[in-house]
């Protein structure tokens, strides 16, 4: 790795800073001003007049002149490997899209291939302004190895699938706690794992039940599809008699340590469910409206105080990972559901993509807002750049409705800077493009052969 990475202490001077404070209150403060990073974390916070940061110590100062300096965006739902998949299958529904064209190709995967796809992924996350993605797919020590080079922070879950056999469902737990035994708190505590049961229609109720227990037993999240399509709803209330939301918290699964991807189609018992238990959301739009599954309740999930997070998924579905493109998709979605333009403002959202996120994945004490003590994942945004002027007096607005990734100048993660100035530090752009070329290539012969 290069000699950024060893940076010990940095300062960046005269930003304009973009802060999202608590996940409760609709509190995003901004002001012009200096922030001090010692080692991983922010050691110190000026205001403008206030006394000038000392920088004796001090090994690198970024200008922050003409820039806005937030935290880093937290992505929550995505399978990065599959950004070898990009583009594999568009323009049909869930069901078809996953049973005819998803699953026969990622029979081929191994680890060498997900590795290739998650480097393709980081690199674009990185680019564009992420610093946090919760992640669930195959061959995950793969992909921590990724996250572990790369310098950006990710949770990691194996993706669980049994369809009730048995065997099958003792390797998924066996993969997936090998998984947390061999990575959880790895990579300078950038890498958290949790456990991934795939959804309620693919996983069995002894599987579903299991991860509960297990889940308490290494005290690790879980991460869940729920709720995504009318399909699936159908299909659980025919097997099990209930909505999912319903028929988890029968079995006793639910509790404040409970990610639920989609949430698209909840009953208002349902939402009571999500409430009491503290469950969190994580809202997808760009793919829930790319696979016509549906529009999800945010607006009225924030009222009643749900934490809801922003995520991506995978780009099969998307088809990119640019948080900037889902905060405006997000917030537009819900302002034409509600035919009520005040529907999901532009510090709602911006909170959806970076505290929301913190707090779904347990992380609120270490990300997410600028806090002296918190870890500096951080990222500056070149506000000189001509989609973003004039400067709207509200910053939130233009980094919502006018921003998009390529905007980023300066990413920064875990005290370490990743990107400056447009340059990838620890990646090398082209020869992971072209690597992951290759593999998609040998991914699709093999899928041709196995036909
Ligand atoms: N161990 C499992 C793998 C599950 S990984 C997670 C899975 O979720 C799939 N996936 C991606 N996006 C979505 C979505 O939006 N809804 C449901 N599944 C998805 C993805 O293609 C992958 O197969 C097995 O043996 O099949
Ligand atoms: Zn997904």
């Amino acid at each position: 790795m290069g000699d950024t990475m060893e940076t010990k202490n940095i300062l960046i001077k005269n930003a304009t800073i973009l802060n999202p404070k608590s996940a409760e209150k609709d509190n995003i403060e901004s002001f012009k001003g200096d922030l001090l990073i010692e080692n991983d974390k922010i050691a110190e916070i000026s205001k403008k007049n206030e006394e000038l940061i000392n920088s004796k110590g001090v090994e690198k100062i970024i200008d922050g002149k003409n820039k806005i300096l937030m935290p880093g965006l937290i992505n929550t739902h995505t399978h990065i490997s599959m950004n070898l998949l990009r583009g594999l299958a568009d323009d049909m529904a869930l069901d078809e899209w996953l049973n005819n064209h998803i699953w026969p190709t990622e029979a081929g995967l191994n680890g060498e291939y997900c590795y290739d796809g998650a480097l393709l992924a980081i690199t674009e996350m990185i680019k564009s302004g992420t610093t946090t993605f919760n992640d669930m797919y195959f061959f995950m020590e793969d992909v921590a190895k990724a996250v572990n080079e790369s310098g950006i922070r990710g949770c990691l879950s194996y993706g669980m699938i049994d369809f009730g056999d048995e065997e099958k469902r003792e390797n998924e737990f066996k993969e997936n706690i090998k998984l947390i035994k061999n990575c959880n708190d790895t990579a300078e505590g950038r890498i958290k794992t949790f456990f991934g049961p795939h959804a309620t229609f693919t996983a069995s109720k002894e599987l579903l039940e299991r991860v509960r227990y297990e889940a308490n037993k290494y005290n690790v999240g879980i991460h869940i599809h729920m709720n995504e399509t009318k399909k699936e709803i159908e299909d659980v209330k025919e097997a099990t008699g209930k909505l999912p939301f319903e028929y988890l918290e029968d079995i006793g699964f639910l509790n404040s340590d409970v990610l639920a991807a989609h949430g698209v189609w909840l009953s208002k018992e349902e939402i009571e469910i999500i409430k009491k238990r503290d469950v969190k959301i994580s809202h997808n739009p760009c793919s829930n409206m790319k696979l016509a599954s549906g529009i999800a309740p945010v607006q009225e999930l924030l009222s009643k105080n749900v934490c809801v997070g922003l995520g991506t998924d995978s780009v099969a579905s998307n088809n990119n990972l640019d948080m900037f493109e889902e905060m405006k998709f997000a917030s537009l979605l819900q302002k034409v559901n509600n035919m009520n333009p005040e529907s999901l403002n532009s510090n709602q959202t911006i909170k959806m993509a970076t505290i929301n996120g913190a707090n779904a994945l347990n992380l609120e004490k270490e990300v997410g807002s600028i806090e002296i003590g918190k870890k500096a994942d951080l990222i500056l945004i070149d506000n000189k750049s001509v989609n973003l002027n004039p400067m709207s007096e509200k910053i939130s607005s233009n980094l919502v409705y006018a921003a998009n990734g390529s905007n980023v100048n300066t990413t920064i993660c875990n005290g370490k800077i990743l990107m400056e100035d447009k340059k990838l530090i620890t990646l090398n752009e082209s020869k992971i493009i072209e690597k992951a070329n290759k593999s998609i290539k040998e991914l699709k012969e093999i899928r041709e052969e196995s036909k």
